[in-house]
């Protein structure tokens, strides 16, 4: 689907829909320039002006009638971001000049833009890698801080450039290893042959670590709030979120429902999700809640269990499992009050007072970015994960398997590898990545 008509001019608004100071139409493609010849006047004529420049004019209809003041810049292939002749007309930012200017576009012979197509022509001409593309992806959503340093890192091909390493010692160990097959009588040292393939695990090894923090900075996380009733998730809601987001009263099971609140914790998105208090009842609407509850805590990113540290402690009537692991942060609450028991494995937090809630925003970072160093480029979709994973295995593999078949082992690495930079990827795969993207990127 997404590869046939790459031939075709296509047209897009590049810029948000609705009112702004200015807006965006996009052309790409073989006629960019002769669609651009015939809408705008200015100076001289767009496929006469040299690549890079920018003209003064107007956007003019059919019969020449002006639609708008604005500027046309002219990029010529393969010096733009498509790799194609690229004309962009930048005009006030009215939904009302846009559309009008697109149709025109369309009119003079471009195609409507499918979603990611100018980024899959970037892609497709070898100017971005599929890293580089969910980079873009990521970087247009990007919400947070966090999430646009790691969508500008791989923007940049950093992330590239650290699977390239892998690549590399892969290669250089399966030359070693060919060595060998070739003239067995040689021998070959160990810094070419053990030695690269440890240092491609290593590598790969950390930067797997990377995978959670990367697709939470990227997506965000939730975080659910699970406790028996009157723990006091709901005033730990409020208190970290800043408000009195959530009802708080002193009967045990006020909250029913479950509800969400969302802050932004280390750089991350987050959606806080307070829940019922898990018990026994016998009424049906509580039930209901507490059913949600157990449900709401198997789906999060991350779970606080909430226990009262002022009153005796009870265990939770459920098989979920809040033992420990690195999904639950245990909680021991109202703190400010006389402690009816002690745990070291839990945090000690007053929501009345503030006490504690900094360790837990701290517990909560590092729970959520765990080990990946701050500075570097992480993975952060799934199937860059994915595709890290297997390559893994198979270099795990290789390490201890007889030469002939760690050769094919890595050989599969590599495969792995390429289809995670996306120089070796089927179709379907690049398809995929393409298909989140919005139209006119
Ligand atoms: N107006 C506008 N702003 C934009 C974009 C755009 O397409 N239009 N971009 C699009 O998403 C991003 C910038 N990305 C771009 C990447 C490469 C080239 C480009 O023409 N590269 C040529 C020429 C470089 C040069 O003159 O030095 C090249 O690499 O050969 C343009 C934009 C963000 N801002
Ligand atoms: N002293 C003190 N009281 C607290 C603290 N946190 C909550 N409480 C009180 O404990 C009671 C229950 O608090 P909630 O936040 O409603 O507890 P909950 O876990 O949401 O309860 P349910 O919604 O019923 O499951 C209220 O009277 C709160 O004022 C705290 O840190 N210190
Ligand atoms: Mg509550």
């Amino acid at each position: 689907m997404t590869r046939s008509g790459l031939q075709d001019t296509i047209a897009a608004i590049a810029t948000a829909p609705g009112s702004a100071g200015v807006g965006i139409v996009r052309v790409s493609g073989p006629d960019a320039l002769r669609v651009a010849d015939d809408l705008f006047r200015g100076r001289r004529a767009p496929s006469r002006t040299p690549g890079g420049r920018f003209l003064f004019g107007h956007l003019t209809g059919e019969a020449g009638e002006i639609l708008d003041e604005g500027l046309c810049l002219i990029f010529k292939g393969p010096r733009s971001y498509t790799g194609e002749d690229v004309a962009e007309f930048q005009t006030h930012g009215s939904p009302a000049v846009l559309a009008r200017v697109l149709a025109r576009t369309l009119e003079l012979g471009a195609r409507a833009a499918r979603p990611g197509e100018f980024t899959l022509r970037a892609y497709l001409s070898g100017r971005l890698d599929l890293t580089q593309a969910e980079a873009v992806l990521n970087l247009i959503e990007a919400q947070t801080d966090a999430a646009r340093r790691q969508a500008t890192l791989g923007l940049t091909g950093a992330l590239a450039d650290r699977v390239k390493r892998v690549a590399a010692n892969v290669t250089r160990t399966l030359a070693a290893l060919q060595a060998m097959l070739d003239y067995p009588e040689e021998g070959v040292p160990d810094e070419d042959r053990a030695q690269p393939l440890a240092a491609a695990e290593h590598d790969l090894n950390d930067l797997l670590l990377t995978a959670r923090a990367g697709q939470v900075a990227t997506r965000g996380a939730r975080l659910a709030l699970i406790g028996r009733p009157n723990a006091g998730k709901s005033s730990l809601l409020n208190a970290l979120v800043g408000f009195e987001r959530s009802i708080v009263t002193p009967v045990a099971g006020t909250t029913r429902d479950y509800l969400e609140a969302g802050l932004e914790l280390a750089g991350v998105p987050v959606t806080l999700v307070d829940t019922a208090g898990i018990r026994d009842t016998a009424d049906a609407i509580e039930a209901a809640g507490v059913r949600q509850a157990l449900n709401l805590a198997g789906a999060a990113d991350l779970i606080l269990a909430l226990e009262d540290g002022s009153a005796p402690r009870e265990p939770l009537p459920t098989t979920l499992d809040l033992g420990s692991g690195p999904r639950v942060i245990r909680v021991r609450t109202k703190a400010d009050l006389p402690p009816a028991w002690t745990d070291p494995g839990a945090l000690n937090v007053s929501a009345v007072t503030g006490d504690g809630l900094g360790a837990l925003r701290e517990s909560i970072r590092a729970a959520l970015l765990g080990d990946a160093a701050r500075g570097e480029a992480w993975l952060t979709t799934e199937r860059q994960a994915d595709a890290a994973r297997r390559a893994l295995n198979h270099i795990q593999a290789a390490a201890h398997a007889p030469d002939d078949l760690a050769s094919y082992e890595l050989e599969e690495a590599l495969r792995a590898l390429a289809e995670l930079t996306g120089r070796d990827v089927q179709e379907d795969i690049v398809d995929a990545v393409f298909r989140n993207f919005c139209v006119g990127k």
